[in-house]
């Protein structure tokens, strides 16, 4: 099939209409038509007639499909906005109907983990690289695309969504793909940057969410500003060699999408991550915030996965320690905070 036969207008697909994939949905809409993908039949009727999508309004040129064969054949360029845990069983409903002419750009913010059946987070203490994928390693494992790209960088959507001005990085080893993300999102609102080092982009974009709850947890305490610069610096110099560890390079991290995103979400109130760390702070348990929570907060799942991982990497990775003790062994925060005050870090940059 080629899709230069068609004759058709082509759509730009987005697949999940979540706070993430619906404004990503009005921001390509703004040049090009759209098709977006939504499981439920009642959620595309909702957005063909009344153009909103669960609270959230669409703008006149989404159109939407339960049909993974309909957007893979109306679109070239597809763009994945599910979280991590539905990630790869969405990426394999897609895969039938994926041709290595589609172009694919994620923005999912996670990790999946490749393990034996029967295996699972809770039974696998210890992790190698190997055993974790990033989301554009699901794509090129599942599927016979090859120009692959993330997206991603300090994007809140509550943001976005208000037109407030913006950027992120497009991250992919093809030139072609970082050209079309750009032509494609680009606007007086929104700048869009370039970076070959997609493992670097995905691994900055997923290791913030971890600092972002801690940093959401010392707000819940009532510490100030101090604290939280202490917190965001360290958090870089550790999602620096957290990164080197699992194939990204430094530089991304000092980028838009490390430094940039962990700013901004270390700071608001409409970061999902911090909101977990400021209510764990005012005493709401791990299961009580889940209950509540519609959205998702990835950092949770990735603080697992790291802490695992750390077990067969020659690392230490203090923030991320505690926080899994706080997360999963009902640590204190006060007693994770003055572990890590106790902590001998010594040297201020170690890694440049
Ligand atoms: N919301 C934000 O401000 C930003 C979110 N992100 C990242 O984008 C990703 C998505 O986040 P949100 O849109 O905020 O999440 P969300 O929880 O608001 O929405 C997720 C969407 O994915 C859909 N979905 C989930 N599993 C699915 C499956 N198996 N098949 C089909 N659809 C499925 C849900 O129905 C929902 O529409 C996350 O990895 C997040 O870290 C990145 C930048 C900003
Ligand atoms: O990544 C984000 C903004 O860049 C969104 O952060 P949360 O998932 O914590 O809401």
């Amino acid at each position: 099939m080629d899709s230069k036969n068609s004759t058709k207008p082509k759509h730009i697909g987005v697949i999940g209409v979540g706070s993430f994939g619906a404004v990503i949905a009005n921001i390509l809409a703004a040049k090009n038509p759209v098709m977006v993908y939504a499981r439920k039949q009642e959620v595309v009727d909702e957005i063909n007639t009344s153009h909103t999508a669960q609270g959230k309004t669409l703008s006149e040129n989404v159109i939407a499909s339960t049909d993974p064969e309909e957007l893979c054949r109306s679109c070239d360029v597809l763009f994945f906005m599910i979280p991590s845990a539905g990630f790869q069983e969405v990426v394999r409903t897609f895969s039938p109907f994926l041709f290595p002419y589609h172009l694919i750009i994620h923005g999912t913010k996670g990790l999946c983990l490749n393990l034996k059946p029967g295996e699972n987070i809770e039974t696998v203490k210890k992790i190698k690289r190997s055993q974790i994928l990033t989301m554009s390693e699901v794509i090129l494992e599942e599927t016979v695309a090859v120009r692959v790209g993330c997206l991603a960088g300090p994007n809140l959507s509550k943001e976005l969504a208000q037109g407030q001005p913006a950027a992120t990085v497009i991250a992919s080893k093809y030139n072609e793909v970082i050209l079309e993300g750009q032509s494609l999102l680009r606007s007086e609102k929104f700048q869009v940057y370039g970076n070959s080092d997609i493992i670097g982009v995905e691994i900055s974009g997923v290791l913030k969410n971890i600092i972002a709850i801690a940093s959401g947890a010392l707000a819940g305490l009532g510490l100030g500003e101090n604290a939280k610069g202490l917190l965001i610096s360290r958090g870089m110099v550790e999602m620096i060699h957290l990164g080197n560890a699992l194939g990204g390079s430094i530089k991304s991290v000092m980028g838009l999408a490390g430094i940039g995103d962990l700013v901004t979400t270390c700071n608001s109130i409409h970061s999902r991550n911090y909101t977990v760390g400021y209510r764990l702070a005012k005493g709401d348990s791990l299961d009580t915030i889940l209950a509540d929570m519609d959205e998702v907060a990835e950092g949770i799942n990735t603080v697992r996965i790291i802490k695992a991982f750390l077990e067969t990497a020659d690392l230490r990775a203090p923030i991320t320690e505690n926080l899994y003790r706080v997360l999963f062994e009902d640590l204190e925060i006060e007693a994770a905070l003055h572990f890590l005050m106790k902590y001998p870090f010594n040297v201020d940059v170690d890694f440049v």
